[in-house]
């Protein structure tokens, strides 16, 4: 698979790794200094999908650049989702590929699932309050983090009594940290949390190199929801 490169900060760094490991091939690199190459020959005309990671503003606009050329997207980038109307339309009218994750770790997507499951339970046990804790490393641009608002969809979509107006999500910023989640039940009596570490960066650029393996030949807005599918109960 020929991928491009979107951002080379942290993520595209890592993504490159991982990618040259399973013996995919790198055609372009694009930064912020190098924005002319959206019109180079391997941009436009050797590329199968272009792996985006850069910050909440540029996203959208790099993403219409990939679409008018006719490129597919697997992006990671968060705090853009203001936009996402558009890009959903973009891919229904004019046959575009797009794959967005919060979070592309497999971890996560499982987290997820749990953290639904034990909302659904909770549904019923009116006596627990839930909240979301975040800590990521200070370089951070958004706030609440992506995952974050994923965590709140999929609480909200189970627990009748909460909404994204009741539900508190408290977000730090310290060091380094490359990521940790927590959901949080309390109750007079006692405290359920699960939690979601990441100890490195390596799990989000392996989830988004199998995105861009499982989008070939589909078009569509598609999510790890469709990626996980045949594997998630
Ligand atoms: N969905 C997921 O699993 C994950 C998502 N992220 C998100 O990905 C994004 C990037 O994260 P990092 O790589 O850690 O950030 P970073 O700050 O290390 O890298 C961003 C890179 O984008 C470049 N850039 C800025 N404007 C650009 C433009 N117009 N075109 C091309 N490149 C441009 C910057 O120069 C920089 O090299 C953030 O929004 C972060 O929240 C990060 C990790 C995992
Ligand atoms: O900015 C990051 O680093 C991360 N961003 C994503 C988010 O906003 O949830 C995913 C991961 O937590 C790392």
């Amino acid at each position: 698979m020929n991928i491009a490169l979107v951002g080379y900060g942290k993520m595209g760094h890592e993504i490159e790794k991982i990618a040259r490991e399973r013996k995919h091939n790198i055609v372009s690199i694009i930064d912020i200094d190098n924005q002319e190459d959206f019109d180079s020959n391997d941009f436009l005309h050797h590329t199968d999908v272009a792996i985006e990671f850069t910050r909440p503003e540029t996203a959208f606009p790099n993403y219409m650049k990939c679409f008018e050329r006719n490129i597919p997207v697997v992006t990671g980038t968060t705090g853009w989702l203001q936009h996402l109307e558009k890009i959903k339309k973009e891919c229904q009218e004019n046959k575009q590929t797009f794959f967005y994750a919060s979070n592309y770790s497999i971890g996560v997507n499982l987290f997820f699932a749990l953290s639904k499951f034990l909302a659904k339970m909770m549904n019923n046990f009116s006596q627990y309050d839930v909240s979301i804790e975040e800590v990521h490393h200070v370089h951070k641009l958004d706030s609440p983090s992506g995952t974050a608002i994923t965590l709140s969809e999929g609480i909200i979509e189970n627990i009748n009594r909460k909404t994204f107006s009741n539900l508190s999500i408290r977000s730090k910023r310290e060091d380094e940290v490359p990521g940790i989640h927590t959901v949080i039940y309390r109750s007079e009596a006692d405290i359920i949390s699960i939690r979601h570490n990441a100890n490195n960066r390596k799990g989000f650029a392996l989830g988004a190199i199998l995105a861009a393996e499982y989008i070939q030949k589909k078009t569509g807005f598609l999510t790890m929801n469709d990626l996980l599918k045949p594997i998630l109960i």
